[in-house]
């Protein structure tokens, strides 16, 4: 029998829609901080679980030592609702990553919110939402071979599928790139991925790695000199700067 567009999710929905699980990091009102929609009132849903393993990560919590509770989708969407918010980010950890993510975004889309999605992009999923808010991770994200050989391995196998991305970014209704860089020298990949996917630069955006402000003020004065001359966006992350790096913000 051929597979339906959902038959990866719902082993958990057996008892009808909107009963599956996801597994929860934390959920909050704030406001998004990153790219396109800064500055937009947004109710933000953090699944737990990463396919990745970024050195770097600032969610920690949500990857390398995943933990939450398991929530409803019915329950996500109430509390979205009762958020008074008209946007909602879905993030992670990895958001495509659950069986559930699909079923998720269609309820959250049929609810009327205005959904972002922000993913590394490296799961091969029918996934609705209005901004896919892609962030391919570049080599320099790649937790270090000695320590973590596993997932040093999986990471470096997982994180670059320009096929898969491209996919995501067509069944989209927009969607812009975010690059997280350290070094200049992530510069040739940075415009590498973006040539490769066939993309304006008017719709990529250059981020600072770092979670606080001295890092970001750092990296700014050569970052953003870098990227604009490039022709791409560039953007702090403000929520560093409106509320520190904070849980729940
Ligand atoms: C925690 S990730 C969750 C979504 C998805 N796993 C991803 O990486 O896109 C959310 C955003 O934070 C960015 N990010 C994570 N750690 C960061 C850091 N140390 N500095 C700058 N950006 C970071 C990611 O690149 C992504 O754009
Ligand atoms: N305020 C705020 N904006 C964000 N934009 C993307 C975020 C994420 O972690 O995916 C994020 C976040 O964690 N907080
Ligand atoms: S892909 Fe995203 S959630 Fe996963 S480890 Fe990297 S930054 Fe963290
Ligand atoms: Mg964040």
């Amino acid at each position: 029998m051929g597979k339906s567009q959902f038959s990866h999710a719902p082993a958990e929905s057996t008892r009808g829609p909107g009963h599956a699980q996801l597994l929860v990091s934390e959920t909050f009102l704030s406001r998004q901080g990153e790219g396109r929609l800064t500055g937009t009132e947004s109710f933000f849903i953090r699944t737990s679980g990463c396919n990745l393993r970024c050195w770097f990560c600032d969610t920690p919590y949500a990857s390398w030592d995943p933990s939450g509770d398991r929530q409803s989708i019915e329950s996500l969407v109430d509390a979205a609702r009762q958020s008074g918010a008209e946007h909602v980010v879905l993030t992670g950890g990895e958001p495509l990553l659950p069986a559930a993510a699909t079923e998720l975004s269609h309820a959250l889309m049929e609810a009327g919110f205005h959904l972002t999605i922000e993913t590394a992009g490296t799961i091969d999923k029918p996934i609705p939402c209005d901004l896919l808010s892609l962030s391919p991770k570049l080599a320099d994200s790649t937790p270090d071979p000695q320590q973590h050989p596993r997932w040093s391995r999986l990471h470096e196998q997982r994180r670059m599928p320009l096929d898969t991305m491209r996919k995501l970014i067509d069944a989209a209704i927009a969607f812009q790139l975010k690059f997280v860089v350290g070094d200049a020298a992530q510069f040739d990949e940075v415009q590498d991925v973006s040539r490769g996917l066939e993309v304006d630069n008017d719709d990529v955006y250059i981020m600072p790695q770092g979670v606080t402000n001295a890092q970001m003020d750092a990296a700014e004065r050569w970052l953003r000199p870098l990227a604009e001359s490039a022709g791409y966006q560039y953007c702090d992350r403000m929520q560093i700067r409106w509320f520190g790096n904070r849980r729940g913000t």
